[in-house]
């Protein structure tokens, strides 16, 4: 079947970028609306200003995604997330959610964690999650700091939101003003848990409220730009996931190559949101840059559900070659199994390819998105595919190397 849609490319942009925008000429696509006379006055109101503001130009160390590991010395790219917060803060039962697919009302059988849980987890990339028992202070001198602390990509600090809160801010606070000493380069992320037992404006209230004092304590100590930032989560829904999903993405070097490659196929192939999912956990690690809403995640996340159900019933052993390109099929899928559905969802189509052993696409698509385009769809996924394939080398070996399925 021949396609007038040219085959995805990770090079492909259709913007045209600011540096060729001429200054003072209104852009094509965004034309002033000032008539020429009052734009001319402005223009010399803005030529005569004696003392304009001038932006402050020292450059800014990346806050967020850095593209590496922050705290990794051995670069052996296997992070570890510390869970920490007070007692029944909810730590144990976030990591049994996320990690191990526990359903979330038998969290209350958990029991309170006593000594340092260490869990390895495989997937898409090797990472550990450590899980705090809720009572230890860990720059107590009888604790080696280092060895906690030296190699972590993230700090998860677990605040029980129907609990009182002062004294858990206290102790982040006073973490994150050790940590900011010796390891400035972690990122602390604060969860404000069990949000599902607040009503919708004591929610938005307390979650101001613990940002403020979060953020007033770190001015007032000079580190107004420490890596910090908040989420509202709960094991009842999808925010616990989402959140993770956040955590997770910054300790993911080649992030902006996933991104990129998701805009590209989304422009292509006419999707509105593509995601890229960690089967495992249900994760997201990227997704292309247009606005994200949870609805359309819980819609993905959902669809990971049926399918992996279904596929649990219905599957096959998958090949163990590892498809050079003359093996792939039509699909170029020829070395992982591969389930594509087109479903009718609301008004979406939703369209899931097993990427690898550990990662699957899903996308979005509105009513615009006819099932006759899924031949040129699942081209261009073959070709993100192979994209990808070259991005996370060692996650598509691994994947050969496992055993069948
Ligand atoms: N409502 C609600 N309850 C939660 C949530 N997450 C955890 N819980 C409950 O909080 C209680 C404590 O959870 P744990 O996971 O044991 O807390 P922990 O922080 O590991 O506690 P320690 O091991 O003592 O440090 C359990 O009864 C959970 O069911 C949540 O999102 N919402």
């Amino acid at each position: 079947m021949k396609s007038t849609h040219p085959p995805l490319s990770a090079s492909q942009h259709s913007l045209v970028p600011e540096s060729q925008l001429v200054p003072g000429e209104p852009s094509q696509a965004n034309p002033s609306r000032l008539k020429p006379g009052a734009q001319l006055t402005m223009m010399r109101y803005l030529q005569d200003l004696p003392d304009a503001e001038v932006p402050h130009t020292e450059p800014v160390p990346p806050r967020f995604h850095t593209g590496r590991l922050p705290n990794s010395k051995a670069g052996d790219g296997k992070p570890r997330l510390l869970l920490m917060g007070q007692r029944r803060s909810g730590k144990s039962s976030i990591s049994s959610v996320v990690f191990h697919k526990l359903p979330p009302s038998e969290t209350l059988y958990l029991e309170t964690t006593t000594r340092i849980k260490k869990e390895s987890m495989h997937s898409f990339m090797d990472f550990q999650v450590w899980d705090f028992p809720g009572h230890l202070d860990y720059f107590d001198p009888a604790f080696d700091v280092d060895n906690i602390f030296e190699e972590i990509g993230a700090l998860i600090w677990v605040i029980d939101a129907q609990d009182e809160y002062l004294e858990a801010i206290m102790r982040l606070n006073t973490t994150i003003l050790n940590l900011q000493h010796s390891y400035p380069n972690i990122n602390v992320e604060v969860f404000v848990h069990k949000v599902d037992g607040l009503s919708e404006d004591y929610k938005g209230d307390t979650f101001r409220d613990i940002i403020q004092r979060v953020q007033d304590e770190l001015s007032d100590n000079g580190y107004e730009n420490a890596p910090v930032s908040f989420y509202q989560t709960s094991i009842y829904d999808h925010s616990i996931f989402e959140a993770f999903s956040k955590v997770i993405q910054k300790l993911i070097p080649q992030l902006p190559t996933l991104e990129a490659l998701l805009n590209s196929l989304c422009s292509t192939c006419h999707i509105e949101k593509a995601y890229l999912f960690d089967i495992m956990s249900k994760i997201y690690i990227a997704t292309d840059t247009s606005p994200t809403d949870i609805g359309s995640y819980e819609i993905c996340s959902d669809y990971i559900d049926v399918v992996i159900d279904v596929s649990e019933i219905y599957g096959w052993p998958r090949s163990e070659q590892n498809g050079d390109d003359e093996n792939l099929t039509e699909t170029g899928n020829n070395d992982a199994e591969s389930l594509i559905t087109m479903e009718r969802k609301g008004n979406n189509y939703l369209y899931l390819r097993e990427i690898n052993k550990y990662l699957a696409l899903i996308c979005l698509m509105g009513d615009d998105s006819p099932a006759e385009k899924k031949a040129v769809i699942d081209y261009n996924v073959g070709v993100f595919q192979a994209a990808l394939k070259q991005v996370f080398p060692r996650a598509e070996r691994d994947a050969a190397d496992a055993p069948a399925a």
